[in-house]
């Protein structure tokens, strides 16, 4: 494609599966947007419906092809297989020059695989992040090492990715580090804040816990078992409150319910947009949680998070202030209780922490990629 003037524009597809993708692509949408040069189109799956709108509505992006995937009950398997047959339509359609996938999804690796076998480069953002278990997370795991033999470029978010990604052997001129694109977004919600929102915090004065948790390893009867023993002990022994917007998974329904009437202190809400979620990690004394993208959020927002994890693949956030706690019940109540109780201030200014980026990461991608493009060949 040419502009009037005979220059050419560079076509980027931008492939969205789920919430995280969606919050941290939509800092470098933005940016491409406004490059004269660059026509980019977005491309939903649907893998999380609703919640993949909630991500992008506080960026006012929309999407220019929502294939709408998602089946009750489907399993990992059936969603790449119909993401990775649903892509030769967008792909014939859009004919990019680049596919840009994020992360670690079942979107993530199907768009790439498909962009592959249509021709089209593909640029990989946030790539190289490892926890070196094939199970940990799965699938996202061997998603990520997938996606890396696929890629033509890697933005990786830290020097330690890049380690990771060359030790692979992906070649170091392929791969830009630049930050993670999840601090573009936190910068970029903290000025879109309607200062319309109802604040979600119960109360500023009484220490406020967060608490998310969707890991599918951590599903199981067991270890929900073991959080929703933990909540229950932490809110009776503390005058805290705690605050868990959950998933829609149904394999945590039972657990929701039980812990939505045991304390009028202990508040079991839906997901919330991005926006009202970044206000309500700036009023948290601490962070419980399995996320990926709250792990990183935490520690640029100089939160005390604990992850119920036995292991992360963002190690750079345990030099800051996390802890791996797992799911075991005695564990987060000690470390809980340790953090509640110390005398000393339990957080470190926004921004102290710097390592996962500055907020410069969707910049540096889209001037690599154009960069790229101007390369001779
Ligand atoms: C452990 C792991 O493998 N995680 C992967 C998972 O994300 P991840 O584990 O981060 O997925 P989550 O569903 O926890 O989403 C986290 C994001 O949603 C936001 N949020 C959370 C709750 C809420 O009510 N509202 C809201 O907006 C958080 O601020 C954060 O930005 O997919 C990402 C995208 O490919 C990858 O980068 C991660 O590596």
């Amino acid at each position: 494609m040419k502009h009037g003037d005979g220059k050419r524009v560079v076509r980027i597809l931008v492939i969205i599966g789920t919430r995280p993708e969606a919050i941290k692509l939509a800092p470098v949408i933005r940016r491409l947007q406004c490059h004269a040069d660059v026509a980019v189109r977005v491309c939903l799956t649907g893998q999380h419906r609703e919640l993949l709108s909630q991500g992008l509505a506080d960026f006012h992006l929309h999407a220019d092809h929502n294939l709408d995937l998602m089946q009750d009950g489907q399993s990992v398997n059936d969603m790449v297989a119909r993401v990775l047959a649903a892509m030769s339509t967008v792909l014939n359609q859009e004919r990019p020059d680049w596919v840009v996938v994020q992360g670690d999804t079942s979107s993530a690796i199907a768009a790439a695989l498909a962009a592959f076998h249509h021709g089209v480069r593909v640029a990989h953002v946030e790539a190289g992040l490892r926890t070196g278990d094939p199970n940990q997370p799965w699938p996202e795991e061997i998603n990520r090492r997938l996606i890396a033999q696929l890629a033509h470029l890697h933005f990786a978010p830290t020097p330690s990715a890049k380690h990771n990604l060359e030790r692979e052997g992906i070649a170091p001129s392929a791969i830009e580090v630049c930050g993670n694109t999840v601090i573009d977004a936190l910068l970029l919600a903290q000025n879109l804040g309607d200062e319309n929102i109802a604040p979600t915090a119960a109360d500023p004065h009484q220490k406020l816990i967060l608490c998310t948790l969707h890991r599918r390893e951590n599903l199981t009867p067991e270890r929900l078992s073991q959080v929703e023993t933990a909540l229950k002990v932490l809110v009776a022994e503390h005058d805290c409150h705690i605050v868990f917007p959950f998933h829609p998974n149904p394999a945590l329904a039972d657990t929701v319910a039980r812990l939505r009437d045991f304390h009028p202190r202990l508040r079991m809400i839906a997901p919330l947009s991005y926006v009202p979620f970044v206000r309500l990690m700036m009023q948290a004394s601490l962070i419980l949680t399995d996320s990926g993208g709250i792990q990183e959020e935490a520690a640029y927002l100089g939160k005390p998070v604990l992850i119920m994890r036995t292991s992360t693949e963002r190690p750079e956030v345990l030099e800051g202030d996390a802890i791996l706690v797992g799911t075991d019940e005695k564990a987060i109540i000690t470390a809980v209780t340790k953090i509640l109780q110390s005398p000393h201030p339990i957080h470190r200014p926004t921004g102290t922490f710097d390592t996962l980026g500055t907020g410069g990461a969707a910049s540096l991608i889209v001037q690599r990629l154009m960069a790229e493009e101007s390369a001779p060949t």
